[in-house]
């Protein structure tokens, strides 16, 4: 159950900031890889492009297709809001709530409305999370009662339990202890053969890149550079920099 893949298009450009002070984004690229990774320094512009892909963001233009499906299309005023677009995010810091235990914070993925699951909340799906990213001797526990793994195990949980089509994930170890993170990255690797998920990561740290990066995606100043040939390793799916701003 390793080989799932869904395919991102995504061209799009967006411009932050203040006159005098702005950042233009103008992301082009194809995949359709079990794993991407989107890798650049600080400030290249990954969180926006995710951010974009997932739905809380809107480009000045452009277009955002998964799976074939636009979610966004400015020229023919598609917008899908996140949810809808049937993506799990986990966010860099991992955006629990804390006064939230584990269950509820993981219950809270399945529900629409602002109000908080009950501490019993339940069903199949929640218990399935629960058990499979091993959270049962916690769920009753807070954010500030977890190590950063259970707190990472938990975003993950949430983002999971709807059955997103793929998974977006924004530097999902930077908030670990470094001495954690090499562990981590191993159960995340073995938690995606599992489930059988397709994932677009992005990241500034090379370990993710090595580990995660079937297909690599470099981006730096607002724009992609191409994909890195020498981890582009294209058994189970393709990736590309597409447009003008292609070089590799
Ligand atoms: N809402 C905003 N208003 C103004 N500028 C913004 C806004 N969001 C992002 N920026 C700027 O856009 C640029 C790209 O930001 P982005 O967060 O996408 O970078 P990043 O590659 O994810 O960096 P990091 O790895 O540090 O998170 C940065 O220069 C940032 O300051």
């Amino acid at each position: 159950m390793s080989g799932a893949t869904l395919s991102f298009e995504v061209d799009i450009r967006k411009r932050v900031g203040e006159p005098g002070r702005t950042f233009d984004l103008e992301v082009q690229f194809r995949t359709s890889a079990r794993r991407t990774v989107l890798f650049g320094p600080s400030g290249a512009g990954k969180s926006l492009t995710l951010q974009a892909v997932a739905g809380l963001l809107r480009p000045d233009s452009g277009s955002i297709r998964v799976d074939g499906q636009a979610v966004f299309d400015s020229a023919q005023r598609i917008d899908l809001p996140a949810r809808s677009r049937r993506l799990g995010y986990l966010f860099q810091d991992y955006a629990l709530f804390p006064h939230l235990t584990v269950r509820q914070n993981i219950a809270f993925g399945l529900y629409r409305g602002w109000w908080n699951p009950r501490p019993s909340a339940g069903g199949t799906a929640v218990d399935r999370w629960i058990t499979a990213l091993a959270l049962t001797r916690v769920v009753d526990q807070y954010p500030h009662q977890l190590s950063g793994g259970q707190r990472q195990r938990t975003a993950l949980a949430r983002a999971l339990v709807n059955e997103p089509r793929a998974l977006l994930l924004d530097e999902p170890f930077s908030a670990l202890d470094p001495s954690l993170r090499e562990q981590t990255r191993a159960e995340l690797q073995a938690l995606l053969d599992d489930i059988a998920i397709p994932m677009l990561m992005i990241t500034h740290d090379p370990a993710d890149l090595a580990r995660f990066g079937e297909q690599a995606l470099h981006l730096a100043e607002g724009r992609i550079s191409g994909p890195d040939a020498l981890l582009g390793m294209g058994d189970h799916g393709s990736a590309q920099a597409a447009g003008p701003s292609a070089t590799g």
